[in-house]
């Protein structure tokens, strides 16, 4: 497997204030990542940082080799972009824009997930639930055939029902050598399918750890979470 991410070095600051300090980290293609933080961490920041919506900072960040700024956009899927689309728009007229947008935006790919989240092509995104409007952006952001997938908090406020089936878009779709990085601070939902995890506390990449090691201490990986967050796991 090959480096798809690589940071070095990286830090963050606005209006003076540091949001994250030195980040290191590399990360092989195909591996599904657990980004962890409690509220305010840096997780969303780091997020941004990678997929070049903020471009000033101090280190460098490479994805796929790539560290240029536009190289590195055309190769990351970002639920986030989906926010600058406006809410009286309909789901179909958001898909042509994807697909205007996007040149790896595959239709195909996108109507397989649509169906099988029961997505409503007719609806206006601004009249949609918060869970059907997170299963666009979910569904939208799996249909590009990127490098590097970044879901962004995709079950905050989202029922168990919805959840377990965005959970089982995301292993059926995720192309097989691309990285997948979930955030969330309710780890339960996802630790199973996780192959690493990190952990964002007091604005600094405390832990970057393989799961299944984790896992073979007899610790969840929630319980793991709880005690870096709680200072019970020493880290360097
Ligand atoms: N534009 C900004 N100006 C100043 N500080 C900011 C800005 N955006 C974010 N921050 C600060 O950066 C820190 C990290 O925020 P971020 O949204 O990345 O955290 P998060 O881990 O995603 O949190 P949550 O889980 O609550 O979404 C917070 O302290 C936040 O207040």
């Amino acid at each position: 497997m090959t480096d798809l991410l690589a940071i070095r070095g990286l830090t963050y600051k606005r209006n003076f204030k540091v949001i994250l300090r030195d980040i290191n980290c590399h990360v092989e293609s195909g591996q599904t990542i657990g980004l962890l933080g409690a509220n305010g961490a840096g997780k969303t920041t780091l997020m941004r940082l990678i997929a070049g919506s903020a471009p000033h900072f101090l280190g460098s960040i490479s994805v796929d080799g790539a560290t240029q700024l536009v190289a590195r956009k055309a190769a990351v899927s970002f639920s986030e972009q989906t926010n600058g689309l406006p809410l009286n728009l309909r789901v179909d007229r958001a898909v042509a824009a994807w697909a205007a947008w996007y040149p790896d935006f595959d239709r195909e790919q996108f109507e397989l997930v649509a169906q099988f989240m029961d997505i409503d092509h007719h609806a206006r995104l601004g009249s949609l639930s918060k869970g059907n409007l997170k299963k666009v952006v979910i569904a939208l952001s799996l249909a590009r055939r990127a490098k590097l997938y970044l879901l962004d908090e995709p079950f905050d406020g989202i029922d168990s029902m919805t959840r377990k089936k965005i959970i089982a878009a995301i292993i059926q779709w995720k192309p097989f050598d691309a990285t997948l990085l979930i955030s969330d601070h309710h780890v339960g939902d996802i630790a199973n399918i996780l192959d690493r995890v990190m952990i964002i506390e007091g604005r600094e990449l405390v832990a970057n750890e393989e799961a299944d090691d984790i896992r073979a201490t007899g610790k969840s990986i929630e319980e793991y979470f709880e005690d870096v967050h709680a200072g019970r796991v020493q880290h360097d």
